[in-house]
C-alpha cells in the first residue's frame, strides 16, 4: 500500500453500526436478488440488523444455503429461493412461495465481465445485457404487479455502475445494460409513484470483495496493485457503506425520494483532469494482441 501525505475521506463508522433507528424493518421484508455474496449479502445485512425478514435469491443453492445461515443469525426470518431472474415463470413462482409479498426489492444481482467490444460475441452480450437488464426488468415488473394488485405501498432499488453515466470501455454489454437500469429508474419512479411505490438507484463504487468472480478480479489486480490510491477518497468503499445507503433509500425517512440515483464512490466518478493519463486501449489492458491475428 503506497503511504499517501493526505488523510483522504473518513472511514465510515463500524460494522454494527446504524444512522436509522433500531427496528426500523420489524414487520417488513426485503427481497435482494444475488443476496447469497458480495455487496448482495453486504446490502441484506443493514436490512436484517434493523429487523427485516429476508427473501434472498440466486442461481446456486450452496451459496444461499450459507448467507441464510449467515444471515439468520442476526433475527429475522429469511427465505433463500434458487432462481435465475431471467426466467420469469420461476420468478413468479419465488413470489408465490415467499411468506409474504416483499415490501422492498433490492435488484442487486448482475453480470459482468471485461471484453474488448470486437471481441464480444452476441452469446455474451446477451449474458449480461439479460441478467443485468432484463433480470432487473423481470423482477420489478413482477414486484409492481403484484402491489398494484394489493393496492399496497413498495419500494425497489436497483443496484447500478456510474459507467451508465460515462460508457464504460471494456465493458459495452454492462454498461449498456446499467444505463438501462438507470433508465428504468426515471421511467418507473413516475408511472408508479401514483400507487405508493418508490423506485430508485443505488451506485457503488469501487468496492473489492472475496465474492468477485475471476473475470473482475483479475482485472482489478491487474491493473492497479494500490487501488485506494487511484481514488479521490485515498481509500475504497467498505460494503456497509452501502447496504447504509440502500436502508436509507427504503426507509420512512426518504419517502420523497424517488427516481433518484445515488452513488457511492467518494467521488470516483467525476475525476477529470484536463490532460490525463496516456490512453492504453482496452485490448493492450486486457493484454491481448492485434484483433484478427
Ligand atoms: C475496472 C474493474 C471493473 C469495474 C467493474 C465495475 C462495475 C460492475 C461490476 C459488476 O458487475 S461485478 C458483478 C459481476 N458478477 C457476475 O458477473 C456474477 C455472474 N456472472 C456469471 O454468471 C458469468 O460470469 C456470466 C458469463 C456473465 C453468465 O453466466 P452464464 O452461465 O449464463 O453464461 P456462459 O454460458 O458461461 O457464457 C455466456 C457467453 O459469455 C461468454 N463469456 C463468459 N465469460 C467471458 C469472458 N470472461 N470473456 C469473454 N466472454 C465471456 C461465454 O463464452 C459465452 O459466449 P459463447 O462462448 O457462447 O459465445
Ligand atoms: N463490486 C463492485 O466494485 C461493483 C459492483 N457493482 C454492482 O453491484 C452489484 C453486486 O455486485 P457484486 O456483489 O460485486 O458481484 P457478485 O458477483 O459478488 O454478485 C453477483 C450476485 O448476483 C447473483 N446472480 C448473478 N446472475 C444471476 C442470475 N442470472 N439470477 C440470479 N442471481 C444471479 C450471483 O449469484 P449466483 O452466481 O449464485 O447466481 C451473486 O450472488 C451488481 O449489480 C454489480 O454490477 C457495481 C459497481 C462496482
Amino acid at each position: 500500500m503506497t503511504e499517501n501525505a493526505y488523510p483522504g475521506l473518513p472511514s465510515p463508522p463500524p460494522l454494527g453500526a446504524s444512522a436509522l433507528p433500531p427496528g426500523t424493518y420489524e414487520g417488513h421484508t426485503v427481497l435482494v436478488t444475488g443476496g447469497g455474496s458480495g455487496l448482495g449479502k453486504a446490502i441484506a445485512t443493514e436490512f436484517a440488523r434493523l429487523g427485516a425478514d429476508l427473501v434472498i435469491v440466486g442461481r446456486t443453492a450452496d451459496r444461499l444455503k450459507a448467507a441464510q445461515e449467515e444471515l439468520g443469525a442476526l433475527g429475522g426470518r429469511v427465505t433463500a429461493s434458487v432462481c435465475d431472474i431471467r426466467d420469469p415463470e420461476r420468478i413468479a413462482e419465488v413470489f408465490d412461495a415467499a411468506p409474504v409479498l416483499p415490501d422492498v426489492l433490492v435488484n442487486n444481482a448482475a453480470a459482468n465481465f471485461p471484453v474488448p467490444a470486437e471481441d464480444m460475441s452476441p452469446n455474451a452480450w446477451r449474458a449480461v445485457v439479460d441478467i443485468t437488464l432484463t433480470g432487473t426488468w423481470f423482477m420489478t415488473r413482477e414486484f409492481g404487479r403484484r402491489h398494484l394488485a394489493a393496492g399496497t405501498p413498495g419500494s425497489v432499488i436497483n443496484v447500478g455502475a456510474s459507467y451508465a453515466w460515462t460508457g464504460g470501455p471494456g465493458f459495452a454489454h454492462s454498461a449498456a445494460a446499467k444505463a438501462g437500469v438507470k433508465n428504468l429508474v426515471e421511467t418507473l419512479a413516475v408511472e408508479w409513484a401514483p400507487y405508493g411505490i418508490q423506485v430508485n438507484g443505488l451506485v457503488p463504487g469501487l468496492f473489492p470483495h472475496a465474492d468477485l468472480p475471476e473475470a473482475i478480479r483479475g482485472n482489478l489486480e491487474r491493473t492497479d496493485d494500490d487501488k485506494a490510491s487511484r481514488q479521490p477518497a485515498l481509500r475504497v468503499g467498505q460494503a456497509r457503506e452501502l447496504g447504509w445507503a440502500a436502508t436509507f433509500l427504503a426507509s420512512p425517512y426518504a419517502r420523497f425520494v424517488s427516481g433518484h440515483t445515488m452513488v457511492v464512490d467518494g467521488a470516483n466518478w467525476q475525476r477529470r483532469n484536463v490532460v490525463n493519463a496516456p490512453v492504453v486501449p482496452v485490448r493492450e489492458q486486457l493484454g491481448r494482441g492485434p484483433y484478427g491475428q
